[in-house]
Parts: C-alpha cells; structure tokens; sequence
C-alpha cells in the first residue's frame, strides 16, 4: 500500500488525476467510481482535464435503494453533476436504487461487473472504515449486496439531506469481493473525522470490525491523504 501526503483536497485531486492518467495510458478501461464529498476536487480535475472518456465504461459503487437519478441526493444525480454531464462515457452503470426486485438487481449488477472488469477503482473511506457501502461486520466474500446502513453512516450522510429522517435506510453495494477484484486502487481520506479510520486502515491488523483494512491484502493500492486525514499515523 503506498501512501502520498498532500496538502490539500486540491492537491489530492491533482494526485488521483495524475494516477488516472498513468493507468489509462496503460490501457485502463473500465473505472470504478465514488460518490461522497471525498472525491468531488478529483473530479473536478478530471472535468478540467484533456482526457478523453467516449471510449471508456464507468461502474459506480453504491446507490441508495428508494432514490431515482431526478433525485439530487442519489448517486446517479452526483454523477451526472459532478462527472458525466461534463465527460461523456461510452457508459455508466450505476446499480438501480427504484428497482422493484433488489434480489434481480444485485445479480444484474454483478453480471454488469462480470462483463466490465474494473481495471481502477477510487474509494473514498466512511468513519466506521467502511468501503463503499460495506459496513464493518460484512462478509469479505459478499459480491453486491443489499445493505442495512448503519446508525453512524446515516449520521454522517444526514448533512446531504434535509433531515436525518430523510436519509434513506438501505443501499445497493458492490460487496468487499468486488472491490478486491479490481485491478488498481486508489482511495482518498480528507479531515480529522477519517483520521482514526485511516490509522486502523494503515496501521491496524486487517478486521472485517475495519472494511477498508482489507486493502492491505490487495496487491496495487494507493492511498492519497491530507495532512489532518494522516494526522494520527505514526510517521
Ligand atoms: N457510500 C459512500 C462512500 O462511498 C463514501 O466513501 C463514504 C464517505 O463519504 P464522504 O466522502 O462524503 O466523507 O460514505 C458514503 O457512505
């Protein structure tokens, strides 16, 4: 696991765009993208960018069961914002929170995976240490799944909503299986409220009570960090 220090969200965002760049010349195709205030600065370096997406695929992680793509707090919405109203795609694939049948749309999502492989995925981290959607406690062998979110991720999500009760309950996941799948990693923590995570993430024994340290077993993963998100690791 490599780490890089930045100053900045500004600076973390320079960092992930120039990983992305390397890995497309490289013949990346097929991008696992994020949503949450993490890496909205990354994006915005993408938009700015020259690179060219009309022949790429994207598949995003998460969306929230109940939402549709009109809602602005579904995913589907943050990306279309934030990425791919600005940077066309050949296509998106987001799993589909209004399904009628999750146990459908989970299998179709994983056959979507199956058929584009995720050559890089970004991720960003929840407090808990949560990946995704992968709350602590979830099954390492879990493909996507649907997900009881967590008192704590409600909370910190709340402030995306008008009030806490509008959050809602359940997501659909890519599993911690997928993840591991992916060819390349790069996961971005900014602020003091993701210093503990990344501490047990980095220094801690690999624990499903802490998702993300089971990137530790993942043989190509990069992690860009501000100095408040490093502020705990002993170095
Ligand atoms: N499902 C998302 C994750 O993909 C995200 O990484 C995390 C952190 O969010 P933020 O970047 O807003 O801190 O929480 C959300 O629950």
């Amino acid at each position: 696991m490599e780490l890089i220090i930045v100053k900045n969200q500004l600076e973390g965002g320079k960092a992930g765009l120039k990983l992305l760049s390397q890995a497309m010349q490289n013949g990346a195709k097929t991008l696992g993208l994020a949503t949450g205030s993490t890496p909205v600065e990354f994006y915005n370096q993408v938009v700015n960018s020259s690179l060219d997406f009309s022949e790429m695929t994207s598949v995003n992680l998460d969306e929230y069961v109940g939402l549709d793509g009109s809602n602005e707090q579904s995913y589907r919405y943050f990306m279309n914002k934030h990425l791919f109203d600005e940077k066309p795609f050949k296509e998106n694939f987001l799993p589909n929170g209004k399904a009628l049948d999750l146990d459908a749309e989970v299998k179709a999502y994983d056959q979507v995976i199956a058929n584009h492989p995720i050559d890089w995925q970004i991720l960003g981290i929840g407090q808990n240490g949560h990946i995704g959607f992968n709350e602590p406690g979830t099954k390492e062998t879990v493909t996507t799944h649907v997900v009881d979110l967590t008192p704590s991720t409600i909370k910190a999500n709340a402030r995306f909503f008008e009030n806490e009760a509008e959050v809602p309950k359940q997501a659909i996941s890519m599993g911690l299986a997928t993840i591991m799948k992916t060819k390349e990693i790069v996961l971005m923590a900014y602020g003091k409220e993701k210093a503990q995570a990344l501490k047990g993430m980095i220094e801690g024994e690999v624990s499903i009570d802490l998702p993300a340290s089971l990137l530790k077993k993942h043989p190509h993963v990069t992690v860009i960090a501000d100095e408040a998100a490093a502020s705990l690791l002993n170095q």
